[in-house]
């Protein structure tokens, strides 16, 4: 850290302000809480913090008036990390290298510099006096309390050896609750023995010889399920981890011993991502039974599965409170429980899903732990599955895959120290796409192995076309790039111009109304223009200005409304506008991230209603009952994970600074099936994401990994 200077330049002079009078040096005396406080609102005002950050710093203050300055920065700078998806705040690198630990900007290093200066120098400083505060609790790293729970808001993790963390209470009991249960699931062994000999022939069954040498993840991945009561499955975007799950659960049912007893439960954060896993584990269990023929009654399976909930719906969310109807005390009534999307379930979430999972029950978790983490805090299933790249079987693990599957792990699968981590044990990367070979899979691949210059030169050849999918590159000039491709697209490649053609199709279908087969010829279209919908997404890295969400959103609706695709009638509502849903609205029937489309409605009056499509399945609810919806034709590739389209329009604006990041740009990419175009306000800014990859703070995988 630099020495202390009294510089005022036009960006900071105002930050600077409260801590030096003129271009004095920093004064003597020492800094009060009050100064502190007012340095924290200028913060405030210049966007480095939010309200609340200040305002959890002001109420420590004002209750316990002789609060060390430092404790309370590192409050509201707490609340600042958490609000960016932390779980905690490593205090140590807060120290070394405030800016970068912040995510601010380099024009604020003076005013942090000078702050800085007047703080304790070393971390030890920083601990004894946290430590001395009364709204601090301390723990070891393990979770043991060193003093009593008084419901002090914040609680400092410190321990011999490892790096101490600050964490607002909730999130730290949230943690040690996460870890806790799997730890137990890790270790748990399910309560029948495994017949070996039976469990090996099904999987013989289930899975054809691979014709090349590498091992069958896939099939393992089966087998590791039957050991334990913990799955795990890790990999990109078509890599099988469905068609796995449903031989996984085949795997289940063949070996149980009461099948028809087995209750088994799908789940996903979104309502989208859940009807896709219904869909393609019925389809990847219809195809099975064509293959293992009358052996097995996977019918009976499907039926007994029923339909995939969201997670809020599964647990039995309650309007209004972060409470559950399913907790420790009234458990899921279920034997195995499959959570897709598994990267999108943040802390908070996944503690209440694994407190309300059965002793007994088995919990399969998918995702892509290299996607963007939850929107909220924590990043779970990248916790969960680090290093899964590795493998690091035991021997006895390897000896079980061996026997199951007949596969032989190389060396460099099998763990190298003497305690081999417990949840690498149940954890199985995917490593094939079958979907994802071209292009679109090349640029993925580039991005998330953080070359840049490979993604910038498969972008630029811009190859592809036809099965294999397409990228494209934008770069320069304004939104209206952007724009153009929502609408009116680029030939040959999906835009809005599919569901522009639906919706004229209402004229017509009005002149009808009244008529035999009006109703059914209503729905047909509705679903129509809800799937036309579904091909072309522009996806954002932020939701301000005028390459972000709202811009772009207003934008392409002055187009379609310029072009009489929608008539705006100066509401809100209109004909045609897809929504996103932003609150769970239980006694609706829809969740947080449900994506439906305003159309007039069956009824005489023709209402405007949002419909929804959830599987095959159309609903619709009135506009007036939406409060809390956000147009869609633009959204962040935060809201689009568990969503796919056929050509998704990425936009990487100069604005989003540090939120542009390698996940951000992996999980864009990721969300196109045949077509993926880059929009770059100019060059250079793919790779500045690319060549930064998140990490978020987190005590999870250091809990874990004792
Ligand atoms: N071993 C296999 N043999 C044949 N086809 C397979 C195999 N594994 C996966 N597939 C096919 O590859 C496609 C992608 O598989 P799947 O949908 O299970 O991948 P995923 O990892 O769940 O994808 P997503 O990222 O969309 O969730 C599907 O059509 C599936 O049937």
């Amino acid at each position: 850290m630099s020495p202390p200077r009294a510089v005022r330049d036009s960006a900071t002079g105002d930050l600077f302000a409260a801590l030096t009078a003129d271009d004095a040096p920093p004064p003597a005396a020492p800094l009060t809480g009050d100064a502190l406080l007012a340095l924290l609102r200028q913060w405030t005002d210049a966007g480095l913090l939010r309200h609340i950050d200040t305002a959890l710093a002001a109420l420590l203050h004002e209750q316990h008036a002789d609060s060390p300055p430092c404790a309370l920065l590192a409050a509201a700078l707490l609340a600042q990390m958490e609000g960016r998806g932390h779980s905690c705040l490593p205090l140590a690198p807060l120290l070394q290298s405030p800016l970068a630990t912040l995510a601010w900007p380099p024009e604020h290093a003076d005013a942090v510099d000078a702050l800085w200066a007047q703080l304790p120098a070393s971390l030890p400083g920083w601990l004894q006096a946290l430590t001395a505060c009364p709204w601090v609790r301390t723990a070891t790293s393990d979770g043991t309390p060193l003093d009593d729970d008084a419901g002090q808001p914040l609680v400092l993790v410190d321990a011999a050896g490892s790096a101490p963390l600050l964490y607002l209470r909730r999130y730290w009991l949230h943690e040690q609750a996460v870890a806790r249960h799997i730890t137990a699931l890790s270790s748990a062994t399910p309560a029948a023995p495994v017949d070996i000999g039976a469990a090996r022939g099904w999987l013989e069954r289930f899975f054809a010889p691979t014709p090349d040498a590498a091992p069958d993840w896939q099939k393992i991945a089966c087998a590791l399920a039957l050991r334990g009561q913990l799955t795990l499955i890790t990999g990109g975007p078509g890599t099988g981890k469905t068609y796995t799950a449903a031989r996984l659960l085949a795997l289940l049912f063949a070996t149980a011993a009461q099948p028809d007893q087995l209750r088994v439960a799908l789940a996903a954060p979104t309502g989208k991502a859940a009807a896709r896993l219904k869909q393609s584990i019925d389809e990847a269990l219809g195809a099975l039974q064509h293959s293992v023929g009358s052996a097995l009654d996977l019918g009976a399976l499907v039926e007994r599965t029923g339909a995939a909930r969201t997670l809020h719906a599964l647990l039995g969310a309650r309007a209004g409170t972060r409470h559950f109807s399913h907790h420790a005390g009234n458990p899921l009534e279920v034997d195995v429980l499959i959570v897709d999307e598994a990267s999108m379930v943040h802390l908070e979430m996944m503690a209440a899903l694994l407190a309300a999972l059965p002793a007994s029950a088995r919990l399969v978790l998918l995702g892509d732990k290299d996607q963007l983490a939850s929107v909220e805090a924590g990043a779970v299933l990248g916790d969960l599955c680090r290093g899964a790249e590795a493998g690091r079987y035991a021997p006895a693990t390897a000896q079980w895959i061996a026997d199951l599957t007949g596969e032989i792990l190389a060396p460099q699968f099998l763990a190298t120290g003497a305690t081999p981590d417990p949840l690498a044990q149940h954890t199985v990367m995917l490593r094939a796409s079958r979907r994802f070979g071209g292009p679109i899979g090349q640029l993925a691949q580039a991005v998330n192995e953080g070359d840049a210059a490979a993604a910038g030169a498969l972008l630029q050849r811009g190859r592809g076309g036809g099965d294999s999918g397409e990228v494209a590159l934008r770069q320069g000039g304004t939104p209206a790039q952007a724009v153009q491709l929502a609408w009116p697209g680029r030939a040959g490649t999906p835009s809005y111009g599919g569901y522009a053609q639906a919706l004229a199709r209402w004229q017509p279908l009005r002149a009808s109304a009244g008529q035999d087969g009006f109703e059914a010829a209503h729905a047909a279209w509705a679903a129509n223009v809800l799937r036309a919908f579904e091909r072309f997404r522009l996806l954002c890295a932020v939701r301000e200005g005028d390459w972000g969400v709202q811009g772009l959103n207003r934008a392409i609706e002055q187009a379609l409304a310029h072009a009489g695709v929608i008539a705006q009638t100066g509401g809100s509502w209109y004909a045609g506008r897809p929504v996103m849903v932003t609150r769970n609205e239980p006694q609706l029937g829809v969740f947080n991230g449900d994506i439906g489309i305003a159309l007039p409605g069956a009824a005489p009056d023709h209402a405007l209603r949002v419909y929804f499509l959830q599987g095959e399945q159309l609903r619709s609810v009135g506009v007036a009952r939406l409060a809390q919806v956000q147009t869609a034709f633009a959204m962040t590739v935060h809201k689009s994970q568990g969503s796919e389209f056929a050509h998704a329009a990425l936009v990487l604006p100069a604005s989003a600074g540090q939120l542009l990041a390698r996940e951000l740009v992996y999980t864009g990419i990721t969300r196109a099936r045949q077509a993926f175009t880059l929009v770059e306000q100019h060059a250079g800014l793919l790779a500045q994401a690319i060549e930064r990859p998140t990490q978020r703070a987190s005590g999870l995988a250091r809990l874990l990994r004792r």
